[in-house]
């Protein structure tokens, strides 16, 4: 569990939150949507204990947490099978199991024997993601912050890697906090969605959700949300 009380934080600029309240479950995938600057990442920051806030509480009970970035921010030198296992060694799990580990998981991630010894450079930019979030889950966290993680792919390899984390997901039982700009990613993936509205940000929807495959029934969902009056005036601009 993890528990936003009253959250307070500001910057120079001025406040980023006022009171923010905000709970998040065991084993869900909760897409946090909201307009560029509100504040999603710097929850996610909050979330990951990497900063505090000015007043109120957060309260992280989740017991290993690990963090999936829009770039996949790999090490250039190793292999993906060394980047996928770099959480384990940090923990100071044994070089065989490091690697039993991250090979199982980048096979079932679709990644050949001969892949596993490849450097980034030698990757795509959709394996390369891949690889980030092998990372993610060889730790065997129990929450995932994935901030904006498939912005930067095209809509076949997004779709890919969408379906990747909802499967890893559901095996796994881990708690995702999946911040997005797109509806219908969120409509897609997510079993909670949750909206901010711009700076300071508050939550202005927060709805129950069903992850959807078909193409025709996601559009749909996304527009109807997106007729939601809440859901509307916090994601255009002003
Ligand atoms: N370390 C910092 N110092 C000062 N201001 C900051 C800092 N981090 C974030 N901000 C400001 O706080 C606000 C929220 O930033 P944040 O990155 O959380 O937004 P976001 O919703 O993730 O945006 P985007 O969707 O564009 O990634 C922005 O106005 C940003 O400029």
């Amino acid at each position: 569990m993890l528990t936003f009380a009253d959250v307070r934080l500001g910057f120079s600029d001025g406040p980023v939150f006022n009171r923010l309240d905000l709970v998040i479950a065991p084993g869900k995938l909760v897409a946090l949507l909201g307009r560029s600057g509100c504040g999603k990442t710097t929850a996610l920051r909050l979330a990951a204990g990497l900063i505090r806030p000015d007043a109120g509480r957060v309260d992280i009970r989740f017991r290993r947490t690990a963090m999936v970035f829009q770039e996949p921010r790999l090490l250039p030198w190793a292999s993906a099978r060394d980047n996928a296992a770099f959480g384990l060694a940090a923990r100071g799990v044994p070089r065989r199991e490091r690697r039993a580990r991250a090979d199982a998981l980048l096979t079932a991630f679709g990644f050949t024997a001969a892949d596993l010894d490849k450097r980034p450079a030698q990757l795509s930019g959709g394996m390369q993601s891949r690889v980030a979030i092998a990372r993610a889950f060889a730790i065997e966290p129990d929450l995932v912050l994935m901030d904006e993680p498939f912005a930067a792919l095209d809509i076949g390899l997004r779709r890919d890697l969408q379906d990747l984390v909802r499967e890893t997901v559901d095996r796994r039982g881990s708690a995702v906090l999946f911040v997005t700009h797109d509806i219908t990613e969120a409509v897609r993936l997510a079993d909670r969605i949750l909206v901010l509205s711009p700076r300071p940000a508050q939550v202005v929807f927060d709805r129950p959700s069903q992850p959807i495959a078909e193409p025709a029934a996601i559009h749909a969902q996304a527009s109807a949300l997106f007729e939601q009056p809440a859901v509307r005036s916090a994601m255009l601009a002003r």
